[in-house]
């Protein structure tokens, strides 16, 4: 397995308070890792850092062995899902995935968003306008806007917020998939079995320290319910 995400000696503050102290970890190609830690304990600040909406103080975040903190050439490469995703609120699902897609140095074919949407079990063609959406319809739309990009790097800060059950098996099945083509996928989650059933890896974010543990995956947690 190959390195594709390096955080090395990486710190972070906010005026007097110390988000991230030295903090280093790594993530390999093709896997998928789960960050755990209590509220405003600095999971989102880790993604944003990593997404180059926030810079560290000290260190460096390096993607295959390039630095990546201090520019904004990666962000193409990774698909992100942090906090209440933004839309256009007139518009459709379909019409804001294009907005989005006519806004990326790489556009993909219309069929793309539309396949992504059913994949999410949205409808392409309903032209219901998003601020019509529910909550969970929204967060579907947000992770079908992650994903059209075919992205090397997925983040995703809490997926399955507002997911019903199968919902959240259809996400589940969807992101071991992209696991199989080699997508590197880190993402949060305040549900254990999210973890149990997606995670190669988990990190646990506590006093400014992150720690990185196995996860042992029981097949069974692994099929929809
Ligand atoms: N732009 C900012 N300015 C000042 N403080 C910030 C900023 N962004 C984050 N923080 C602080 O950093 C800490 C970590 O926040 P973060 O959003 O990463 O928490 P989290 O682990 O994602 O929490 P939750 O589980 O509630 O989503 C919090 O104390 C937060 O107030």
């Amino acid at each position: 397995m190959a390195t594709f995400l390096t955080f090395d000696h990486v710190s972070k503050r906010f005026g007097q308070e110390s988000v991230l102290q030295d903090v280093s970890f790594t993530l390999e190609q093709g896997q998928i890792y789960g960050i755990v830690g209590r509220n405003g304990s600095g999971k989102t600040v880790i993604f944003k850092l990593i997404a180059g909406l926030l810079r560290p103080d000290k260190g460096e975040i390096f993607c295959q062995g390039q630095p990546i903190s201090r520019t904004n050439a990666f962000l193409p490469w990774a698909g992100i899902l942090i906090e209440s995703p933004c839309f256009l609120p007139h518009y459709s699902g379909l019409k804001n995935l294009q907005v989005l897609n006519s806004l990326s140095p790489h556009p993909v074919p219309k069929a793309r968003l539309q396949e992504v949407m059913t994949q999410l079990g949205l409808d392409p063609k309903s032209r219901k306008a998003v601020r019509s959406y529910s909550l969970g319809m929204k967060q579907k739309l947000g992770i079908a806007q992650a994903i059209m990009h075919h992205p090397s790097l997925l983040i995703l800060d809490e997926p399955m917020n507002g997911l019903d059950e199968s919902s959240v098996a259809q996400v589940r099945t969807l992101l071991q998939g992209y696991k199989e083509k080699g997508t590197t996928i880190f993402l949060s989650s305040h549900n254990p079995e999210d973890i149990h059933a997606l995670c190669d890896g988990l990190f646990t974010v506590k006093a400014g320290q992150v720690t990185v543990q196995k996860v042992v995956t029981p097949m069974a947690d692994v099929v929809a319910p």
